[in-house]
């Protein structure tokens, strides 16, 4: 049997030797996954775009879950032969947020982008907030995903120079732009992160013109994006904004609800890399563990007090750096609790185990 896994142009999907081979016919098919709704999804494979139901390990546990973004290999079941996804390839990046709730769980967002756009607004002071910023920085690094800032709205100015060196003063080396998504500004420079197999997103606060800046780059609505009616494979029908966008000329930009409420969900290290400039200065604090905050010879409040780090900025991280205090042990926490409700449940198989070896002779 010719391979199904041939017949669509993987690469231009983003498909690379990071991902390994691709299946075997007899194992599967590799797919991408393009819209995902209450655990609905639409896969975009072999033969083009289909909705897809989850196998039942997949469904059980959530962690496991495909989220849009992610390659698939599925299958097709039973006699109507249902795409069926039966596990979700290891991940290049993922955007997660911390799902809100008593519990801190991590919920992946987007999966498998290549750069992740920041996303300011240029239309009023409040809007340009360096601290938000770096959180966004610190959130990118995360991912795994490579972080520019783009500063929107360049239209309503003349000259953005001043507003492009105050961010790049915060970006530790990253990327700033001035953009527009209205007179098209910058909008090369964005094209430059796309083209064939690359994947982008926009995060940002609501009104800084995420969407402004995909319609600007998908230009007419093509065949491939929009809206996709959805049959879910039950007889009900659906209509999900699709939200892996495949943009003329090359590329594709993801865009989910869940991008759009990130919180805050990294470790201490991203923020070393959103924060460079305290990184390197605490090397030369008195003490290894300086938490440079009432420690004598600390030299990063020497680098506030030279005015060589501004004071905000520090304030910022100090912020930072418990949130994500606390998040770690949020974590451990609900770790704790995972592991004591395993073993309850192990204890319960054990007995169940032993009463029925009882009758046979042998208990574990
Ligand atoms: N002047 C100007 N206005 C813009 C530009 N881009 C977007 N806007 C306006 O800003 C407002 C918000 O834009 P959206 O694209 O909806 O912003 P968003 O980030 O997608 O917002 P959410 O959907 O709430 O997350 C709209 O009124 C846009 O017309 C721009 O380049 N210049
Ligand atoms: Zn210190």
């Amino acid at each position: 049997m010719e391979s199904l896994n041939s017949k669509i142009d993987y690469p231009a999907l983003g498909w690379d030797a990071s991902f390994g081979e691709l299946p075997t016919p007899e194992a599967g098919v590799a797919a991408r996954v393009v819209t995902e709704n209450r655990g609905h999804f639409v896969v975009l494979g072999p033969s083009g775009e289909s909705a897809a139901v989850l196998a039942g390990a997949l469904r059980k546990n959530p962690e496991l879950r495909p989220a849009v973004g992610d390659w698939v290999v599925m299958g097709f079941e039973g006699c109507a032969g249902v795409p069926t996804i039966h596990r979700v390839l290891a991940r290049k990046s993922k955007l997660s947020r911390k799902v809100t709730g008593r519990m801190t769980r991590e919920q992946v967002v987007a999966a498998n982008l290549d750069t992740v756009f920041i996303v300011s607004g240029l239309d009023g002071g409040r809007n340009l907030n360096l601290r938000r910023i770096e959180r966004y920085l610190v959130f990118t690094w995360n991912s795994g995903a490579v972080p520019v800032i783009l500063l929107n709205k360049a239209d309503l100015h003349g000259d953005n120079t001043a507003f492009v060196r105050e961010v790049e003063a915060v970006a530790g080396g990253v990327p700033v732009q001035a953009v527009s998504a209205h007179d098209g500004t910058g909008l090369d420079f964005v094209r430059s992160y796309l083209g064939p197999g690359r994947t982008i997103g926009f995060v940002g606060s609501s009104g800084v013109g995420k969407s402004a800046l995909t319609n600007a780059l998908i230009g007419q609505v093509t065949q491939l994006t929009g809206d996709v009616r959805q049959g879910d494979l039950t007889g009900r029908h659906t209509t999900t904004r699709r939200q892996l966008l495949l943009v003329p000329g090359g590329g594709m930009i993801i865009d989910t609800p869940g991008m759009r409420e990130l919180q805050l969900w990294s470790e201490d290290e991203d923020l070393n890399d959103a924060f460079g400039d305290i990184a390197a200065a605490s090397r030369q604090c008195r003490f290894k563990d300086c938490t440079h905050t009432v420690e004598p010879g600390c030299a990063v409040k020497g680098a506030v007090d030279d005015g060589d780090i501004q004071t905000a900025r520090l304030e910022s991280y100090h912020k930072l750096s418990q949130e994500i205090e606390h998040l770690a042990q949020r974590e451990s926490y609900l770790g704790r609790l995972e592991e004591k409700a395993r073993g309850k449940t192990f204890g319960k198989m054990l007995k169940t185990f032993n009463k029925t070896n009882r009758k046979q002779g042998g208990t574990l």
